[in-house]
């Protein structure tokens, strides 16, 4: 008897880590979940639990060249398990894509023509697309059979109107180069705001919700009645927050200005606005952890640092209100957004003016589980919603495969 293909891996490429779970989704349970992080660093680090034997974490630390070798330690993990990419139980690997421009909306079965058109994004997600297509590459080298799905973070604000999408350039040179506002995060912000209108007891088409999602890539949405209408990052994932290691918003002339008299080439500033500035670039380190003991020890640049980054949350909190008119919620998540209780605090303090606030105790409990942390009777219910991209990838590629 051979048993039925009713598991998912799922692979979350980013520019240096990859995260991992393999998913049972008949069984409903996650079998394995893992990390790789520091790819290409001088020493990469695999962090493997086999949920499903029960077994002990395994960590592995030592140099891992690029995404390729760091897929194949993460095979061999799971081979390891007998959880092995050779299981017929396998039925589809389900990828994390960041940019799928304006063509893919949809989960899609990724194929010679799709891995083209992703790799002719690479320009507009450089940091990202690249990883993703070595992960698809090294993974369907691995099972050339099984079906590999690609998931978009831009499928959820395709829904965005062309005034929230547009930028307020010439028109004609917008379209020759496919210029406007894609927005990422997108698989996090459906999932989130899903979760966030379940938690209030209410369907995702009636209530308006602005998630917070703020890793080390951060991104902020507006999503009225379960669809997004307007969202942080634009044509490419540096636009909106201030990020971990990007600038967010600028004045677009700072570019010009650094191009022109301090004489950097293009490809020297955009490495300045994607990888040396936002909390490294202000402060030295990008790890919400580490700024809040330094600010703890009286640490300026890191003080600093911090409010920079909480009134540019501020800013988009008036504005999505604005954009939404009524807001029924406000769902932090992400590595900062879900750990950090004193980034929730500051981002909420003084905005009762737009019915908002945020109860110290609530805030203060840690927990996985999605909760709210507004004071009973608070116009707008403020929450914590852990993201699960992974798990949200997993559904769609399982849904397409089975359709
Ligand atoms: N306990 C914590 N307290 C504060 N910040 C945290 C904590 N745990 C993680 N973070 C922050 O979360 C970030 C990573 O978030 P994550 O969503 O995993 O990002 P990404 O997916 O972009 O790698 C870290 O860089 C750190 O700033
Ligand atoms: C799109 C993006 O910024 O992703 P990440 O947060 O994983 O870097
Ligand atoms: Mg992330």
């Amino acid at each position: 008897m051979t048993a039925e293909p009713t598991r998912v891996l799922v692979l979350n490429s980013g520019s240096s880590s990859v995260k991992y779970q393999l998913l049972d989704m008949v069984e409903n349970r996650r079998l394995a979940v893992g990390l790789v992080e520091r790819i290409g660093e001088e020493t990469s680090r695999l962090v493997h639990t086999p949920l499903a034997t029960g077994g002990e974490r395994r960590v592995h630390e030592g140099p891992m060249a690029d995404h390729d070798a760091a897929l194949k330690a993460v095979a061999a993990e799971l081979a390891a398990d007998g959880l092995g990419l050779d299981s017929p139980r396998l039925a589809a690997i389900g990828h994390r894509v960041v940019h799928g421009g304006l063509r893919f909306t949809e989960p899609t079965v990724i194929d010679e023509a799709v891995l083209a058109e992703i790799e002719r994004l690479v320009p507009v997600a450089p940091l990202h697309n690249p990883a993703n297509l070595t992960g698809i590459r090294t993974a369907r080298a691995l099972r050339p059979d099984l079906p590999q799905i690609a998931v978009f973070d831009t499928a959820f604000h395709t829904t965005m109107p062309e005034h929230a999408a547009r930028y307020a350039i010439d028109v004609a040179t917008a379209d020759a180069h496919r210029i406007r506002r894609y927005g990422f995060h997108g698989t996090s912000h459906a999932y989130v705001s899903r979760r966030t209108a379940r938690l209030l007891g209410k369907d995702p088409s009636e209530v308006n919700v602005i998630v917070l999602h703020l890793g080390n890539g951060a991104s902020a949405s507006a999503v009225a009645g379960g669809r997004c209408v307007d969202t942080s990052m634009g044509l490419t994932p540096l636009e909106g927050l201030v990020m971990g290691t990007r600038s967010g918003d600028i004045d677009p002339a700072v570019t010009f200005h650094l191009k022109r008299v301090a004489g950097m080439s293009a490809d020297e500033i955009d490495e300045l606005l994607n990888k040396k500035s936002g909390l490294v670039g202000l402060c030295g380190d990008n790890d919400m952890r580490e700024i809040r003991r330094r600010i703890d020890e009286g640490d300026e640049a890191a003080a600093l640092a911090f409010d920079i980054y909480i009134h540019r949350l501020k800013k988009y909190l008036g504005a999505y209100t604005a954009v939404l008119g009524r807001v029924d919620a406000v769902a932090f998540t992400a590595g900062v957004g879900e750990n950090a209780a004193p980034v929730r605090a500051a981002a909420m303090a003084g905005l009762e003016g737009l019915g908002m606030a945020v109860d110290a105790d609530r805030n203060a409990v840690r927990s996985d589980a999605p909760r709210l942390i507004s004071p009973d009777g608070s116009p707008v219910a403020v929450a914590v919603v852990p993201t699960d991209e992974e798990l949200e990838i997993a559904q769609q590629t399982y849904a397409l495969v089975t359709a």
